[in-house]
């Protein structure tokens, strides 16, 4: 029997903004792969199977501890979701069980239930990170080179099943320096891309926001995530963490605009016939644009061009301007031998 019509991917009336690669990606794909409003089937697990050994996090929508499964004695991570509408869990598990697998994607062993509550535990593969304020700074460039393609990786497979990650952020990149392996985490905010659907700007986390999410630009894409990208690379590179530090989310705009110019932030709500949001009316100022060699001192033997350009490819206002994940991968930066 076919599904009924679905809300999820309703067009805009005006559609003014397309991704620019995989926009088909869910269209072409059946309905059950990511209608996740009609319910899913969930195969659920044995909740006694995993034991609770401490807490390792905690997220807004989950409480998150190592474990292990005791019929094989693996170490694990189990992710307690918080209560909130099943909508979004519904989401999150959809997107789970459509990517795990992939490449670079945390891989999800089980999905369990506590019998009183109802609320859903997933339990994943258990990675031995390193934070990253420890870590990025030890990174040289053929570490960047390694770690930065190992993410790309992550965010082109999942861009070509249809899924923008749109929390793409430091905390959620789990590396485990030993074994050389990363992990995207998280797919809490994630979402279904289709071409022309009106999405809520409020995701991501405030120093990754794209200017899309800003200034209320809802026919965004996956583009999204590779602004979070670039300021990820822009932090570690000029030693800046995080690069854009706005205090509230109006105030990170002003901050991307110290950097990128208020006259290209005009231009760009321009092209897409937005205007500034009021709440800005106080405090947007007149900012020039600043090269890159602004940011360059004594300490940033990191930013070298090719680096340097490539931010400068990733960090664009226009999010159809900015390199796709496998544009970035083919930049001449990852391409270039570094001691
Ligand atoms: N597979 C994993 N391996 C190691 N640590 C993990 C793993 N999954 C989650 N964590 C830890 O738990 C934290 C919270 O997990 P997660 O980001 O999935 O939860 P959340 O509630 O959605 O968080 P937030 O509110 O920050 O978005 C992570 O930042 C990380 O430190």
């Amino acid at each position: 029997m076919p599904l009924p019509a679905s809300m999820l991917n309703q067009k805009s009336k005006h559609v003014y903004s397309v991704a620019k690669v995989y926009s088909d990606a869910c269209e072409k794909r059946p309905q059950e792969y990511w209608d996740y409003e009609q319910g899913v089937t969930i195969d659920w697990g044995k909740i006694y199977n995993y034991e609770i050994i401490n807490k390792i996090g905690r997220g807004k929508y989950s409480e998150v501890f190592s474990g292990k499964c005791v019929t094989n004695d693996k170490p694990c991570v189990i992710k307690v979701l918080k209560p909130v509408k099943m909508k979004k869990i519904f989401r999150e598990l959809k997107i789970l069980t459509n990517l795990t697998g992939g490449p670079n994607v945390v891989a999800l062993y089980d999905i369990v239930q506590d019998k009183d509550s109802k609320i859903p535990a997933l339990i994943f593969e258990e990675v031995k990170n390193v934070d990253f304020r420890t870590l990025y700074p030890t990174f040289k460039l053929s570490d960047i080179q390694y770690y930065f393609t190992q993410l790309l990786i992550a965010l082109d497979y999942c861009h070509s099943m249809g899924i923008m990650h749109r929390d793409v952020k430091p905390q959620n990149v789990m590396i485990d320096p030993i074994e050389r392996k990363l992990r995207l985490i998280d797919w809490g905010l994630a979402e279904f891309y289709h071409p022309g659907v009106d999405y809520n700007v409020r995701v991501a986390s405030r120093y990754h926001k794209g200017p899309e999410l800003l200034v209320n630009l809802n026919q965004y894409d996956y583009s999204l995530d590779l602004w979070s990208v670039g300021c990820m690379l822009a932090a570690i590179v000029f030693k800046k963490e995080p690069f854009f530090k706005g205090s509230t989310n109006p105030d990170q705009l002003v901050k991307i605009a110290a950097v990128l110019g208020t006259k290209e932030m005009l231009q760009y709500l321009a092209k897409y016939n937005l205007n500034l949001p009021s709440e800005y009316d106080k405090i947007m100022k007149d900012f020039t644009k600043k090269p890159w060699s602004h940011f360059i001192t004594p300490e940033t033997t990191l930013a070298v061009p090719e680096m340097v350009d490539l931010i400068d490819n990733l960090l664009r206002y226009d999010h159809q301007e900015r390199l796709t994940a496998k544009e970035t991968m083919s930049h001449t930066f990852f391409n270039t031998k570094f001691d």
